[in-house]
């Protein structure tokens, strides 16, 4: 059994039809890069993987189940703009999701839990560098430490799957180099599986252990909403040999004479 099975999944909103004829496995532990030109589907694929939206054929498959169709602790996801809570300091933010669902339970959380959620708290803290900025408000952090306190948000649910829609996308080079090094520890130290969106070709192949490529295979000039994307390469690039082998693969689909696809668009 795979850790996650897609199984001949379509997706349309109205008459669009976004995505089409998905059949893919993840193993538990790898790191999918998706790319792909914009308005392909992949965010829209990212959220059916968060259970916000529901694909409209086929099934997607968590160790063996049917993916539960809403947002659960299984998975956790950090967007490109800042989603943490202005009002509540790094730490506040980092206990609140936590003080939440225990409060559900008991109506208040207090005492040894309290005291259990903030240790927790200042660990994933700590496990993104924020610690010096413990008792400091969003408005205070830079755009890298919001992210790294969005980061760490994410992974106090302890969550299987981390989801990443663009995250470093609005962050300066130098800072993003720092997240690339960041995100990378914290897969390998927490086993987790990984699907990032990326408009950064290179940034996939750095950080992935595998690469998806949605693009569209079939076009009607006078229907251009009719077809969907389908993941037209998923490049393993588990090992450095074939990192390399598939960065030329992708280096000749971006030279418009040796690909189908961008030809047929020119035609
Ligand atoms: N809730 C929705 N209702 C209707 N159409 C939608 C909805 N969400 C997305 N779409 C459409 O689906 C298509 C795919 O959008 P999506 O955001 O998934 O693409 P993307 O590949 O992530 O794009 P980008 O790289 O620009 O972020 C777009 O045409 C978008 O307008």
């Amino acid at each position: 059994m795979s850790f996650l099975e897609i199984k001949n999944v379509w997706k349309s909103y109205g008459d669009a039809q976004i995505l089409e004829r998905l059949n893919l496995t993840v193993k538990q532990g790898e790191f999918v890069s998706m790319v792909g030109a914009s308005g392909c589907g992949k965010s829209t694929f990212l959220n059916m993987l968060l259970g916000k939206e529901k694909q409209t054929k086929g099934e997607i498959l968590l160790e063996g189940k049917p993916l539960v169709q809403e947002p659960d602790e299984e998975r956790g996801i950090v967007f490109q703009r800042y989603s943490v809570f202005p009002h509540l300091t790094v730490l506040q933010n980092v206990m609140i999701a936590d003080e939440f669902s225990n409060a559900k339970l008991l109506g208040f959380v207090f005492g040894k839990k309290k005291a259990e959620i903030k240790a927790k708290a200042t660990e994933f803290i700590d496990a993104v560098g924020l610690t010096p900025a413990l008792n400091k408000y969003p408005h205070e952090l830079s755009g890298g430490m919001q992210q790294r306190l969005a980061i760490a948000q994410a992974l106090m649910k302890k969550p299987k799957i981390l989801l990443l829609d663009e995250p470093f996308g609005a962050l300066d080079p130098g800072i993003r180099a720092d997240m690339h090094v960041l995100i990378r520890d914290i897969w390998q130290k927490n086993n987790l599986t990984i699907f990032m969106v990326t408009h950064d070709i290179k940034e996939g192949f750095e950080l992935g252990s595998r690469v998806w490529v949605f693009d569209k295979l079939r076009h009607d000039p006078q229907a251009p909403n009719a077809y969907g994307a389908q993941v037209t390469y998923d490049l393993d690039i588990s090992s450095e040999t074939n990192k390399s082998d598939s960065k030329m693969k992708i280096d000749e689909l971006s030279t418009p004479s040796s690909n189908p696809i961008m030809q047929e668009e020119k035609a």
